[in-house]
């Protein structure tokens, strides 16, 4: 109901909607809309009720400087009817103490008026700030309890866009829309109130304009509306691609695809061009319009009014009420409807952050779940099959043995397989059916974390934070000294790059790990490793080209680290695992063949046909 009151007064302005309420960072279409407005409300309520007393003070606040906002007008009116109308002449002046007191009184209410106001901004403020650090708090500790599965079916751009832009969004509005909706409200209907107490008829020749400001505002919104949230659209869509093309920079330069890039941008920019040009140029008519029929109230007011006092109907300070009334009426219904569709959009922002910490949680491990305290490292897949999507067939059926200590190699065309069998037995994701087990207990009887706890990962790609050599390694085991850090890179290989450095294990590195060498990273990526000392290891072995003293100092930080855990090397290139006490061989999901490297060649299948071909190539 009161939406659709206040909606034509809706002045569309252009700073609220920069990427409020807009999928800004993954160019999506903005979902200004809540789906459960009730259902969000009570959740925001339920964050805000636990600051109860502070919010009864701002309300408390709100309703004292509304009041007061009607009061000095009020005022102002008994005052010119009390000192100025009853002066006989021009000689007499209203130096008497009762016109002083009166000026001081009405200075004192406008005081209050501006106290009150600051007052209930600032604890609202306070509030605001404290529940959004509640609300961002919650979803960043809520987003690294989810499962891996959650972070597939999601856009990075898209998850980082709720945390940021939509929190914001509700920490905008509960600093300020909130409270103004409030008090807006309050002060139009003490206003309206003490008007029909006035004078009815005089109230009525007031709001003689507002059919007038309701039906001009409905037909500029009705253009202006579509012309926003198109120019939104292409904010968020030129956000999106403002983001993929910065990400993709190197790839952009490797491929020289600068200028077909900066013309997809011109693109984009022009559609920005040209429907903001037009949904300003036609809201820019509003303050206008507002304007001059505000003044032709004012004139109504003042010439009926005027007769009306004339003829002893109503005194000049009930003119003078009227006048200030009708002045302050349409400044909140301006404030209403804009802080309504911001209000309107923090909801749906809120309900973005809410579906977020409504996601289930990485699966509790079962009460019975048992916490690891050694792993001699034997694993066994009992015909194990899985799927990402339902009724995929990523793998099937696949069995093997892995004994405590010994090297499994990984080997199969891309999309064979590999990851996801290292993604099962790290448990990101559970078969879905068979049997995967560690020292004969059943995975789903293993609690997640101290699986985990028992595996080190070293990757093609290894991650380093931004921080120190030092700190990047110690990543491992955080209660690592600094001599078994330095003991755990010199086993790596690794100590001798390092203390080249300038600033040797103090060296802070990049955020995205630029600034040293794909070769020094894995040695870190081994160094680390090495430190957490775990009983089981995955590696992938790196595919790019790496200089073949690095490549000799790997493999032996590598050979070291693999001593007497059992590991899972995921091989690109099949020299290299020779040496592995079985091979897997898998192709489109399958296992297709098992054994050793000599097994495997003598039995003249795939895995032969492979290594023959890479023999081949690498002869060529
Ligand atoms: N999160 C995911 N959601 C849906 N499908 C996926 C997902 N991850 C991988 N896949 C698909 O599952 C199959 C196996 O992928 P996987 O990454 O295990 O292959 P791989 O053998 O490790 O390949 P590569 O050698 O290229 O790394 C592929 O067809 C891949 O497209």
């Amino acid at each position: 109901m009161l939406k659709a009151f206040i909606e034509p007064f809706r002045h569309p302005r252009p700073e609220l909607d920069l990427g409020k309420g807009t999928d800004g960072a993954s160019g999506r279409k903005p979902k200004a809309k809540a789906k459960n407005m009730s259902g969000t409300l009570a959740r925001i309520w339920s964050y805000l009720a636990r600051r109860k007393g502070k919010l009864a003070l701002v309300l408390l606040m709100v309703m004292l400087s509304s009041g007061l906002s009607l009061l000095g007008p009020y005022l102002l009116g008994i005052g010119v009817d009390e000192f100025l109308v009853s002066l006989k002449g021009p000689d007499e002046a209203p130096y008497d103490s009762g016109w002083i007191y009166f000026l001081i009184g009405l200075a004192a209410v406008y005081i209050l008026q501006a106290l009150t106001t600051w007052l209930h901004n600032v604890w609202m403020i306070g509030i605001a700030q404290e529940t959004v650090y509640r609300m961002r708090m919650e979803l960043f500790t809520h987003l690294h309890r989810l499962p891996i599965p959650f972070y597939g079916k999601r856009q990075q751009g898209e998850i980082m866009s709720r945390l940021t832009n939509d929190i914001e969004n509700v920490s905008s509005t509960l600093n300020s829309s909130a409270i103004q909706i409030f008090s807006s409200v309050l002060t139009l209907v003490g206003t309206l109130t003490v008007m029909l107490w006035l004078s009815p008829l005089l109230t009525l020749l007031t709001f003689l304009v507002v059919p007038l400001m309701v039906l001009g505002m409905r037909w500029i919104t009705r253009r202006t509306g579509p012309l926003f949230k198109e120019r939104q659209r292409n904010l968020g869509d030129l956000n999106g691609y403002i983001e993929e093309t910065l990400s993709g920079q190197r790839v952009i330069k490797a491929f020289s695809q600068e200028e077909r890039v900066i013309r997809g941008f011109n693109e984009r920019n022009k559609r920005i061009r040209l429907s903001g040009f037009w949904a300003q140029s036609i809201s820019g008519f509003i303050p206008k319009l507002m304007n001059g029929l505000n003044n032709l109230s004012f004139a109504i007011v003042a010439g009926i009014g005027g007769i009306m006092a004339i003829k002893g109907y109503i005194s000049i300070g009930t003119i003078i009420i009227f006048e200030s009334y009708a002045r302050q009426f349409t400044r909140p219904l301006n404030d209403l409807a804009n802080q309504w569709n911001t209000l309107l959009s923090a909801i749906a922002g809120a309900e973005r952050v809410f579906e977020v910490l409504d996601e289930e949680v990485e699966a509790k491990d079962e009460g019975a779940a048992v916490t690891l305290t050694h792993v001699d490292g034997a694993v066994a897949f009992e015909n194990v099959s899985f799927s990402y999507e339902k009724g995929g067939d990523t793998l099937e059926g696949i069995s093997f043995e892995a004994k405590p200590g010994e090297m499994i190699a990984l080997v199969g065309p891309t999309g064979a397989g590999k990851t996801t069998l290292i993604q099962l037995l790290s448990r990101f994701y559970d078969p879905d059916s068979g049997r995967i087990a560690l020292d004969g207990r059943d995975l789903s009887t293993i609690r997640r974390e101290s699986l985990r706890s028992q595996m080190a990962f070293v990757l093609q790609d290894s991650f380093l934070f931004q921080g120190t050599i030092r700190e990047n390694i110690r990543f491992g085991r955080l209660d690592a000294t600094d001599e078994e850090v330095e003991e755990a890179a010199k086993l790596a290989n690794a100590h001798s790059f390092i203390m080249r450095m300038k600033d040797g294990y103090d060296k802070m590195l990049k955020p995205d790990g630029s600034g040293i060498s794909q070769g020094q990273k894995q040695l870190l990526a081994i160094a680390r490793a090495i430190l957490a000392n775990p009983s089981m290891l995955v590696l992938d072995e790196a595919t790019s080209s790496i200089d073949t003293v690095t490549e000799i100092k790997i493999q032996e930080g590598l050979q070291r680290l693999m001593k007497g855990r059992t590991s899972f090397v995921i091989a690109h290139r099949l020299n290299t695992i020779r040496s592995a006490d079985r091979i897997l061989v898998l192709k489109d999901g399958r296992l297709m063949e098992q054994g050793t490297h000599d097994e495997l060649l003598k039995q003249g299948g795939f895995y032969s046909e492979l290594y023959h071909s890479q023999l081949k190539r690498a002869a060529m």
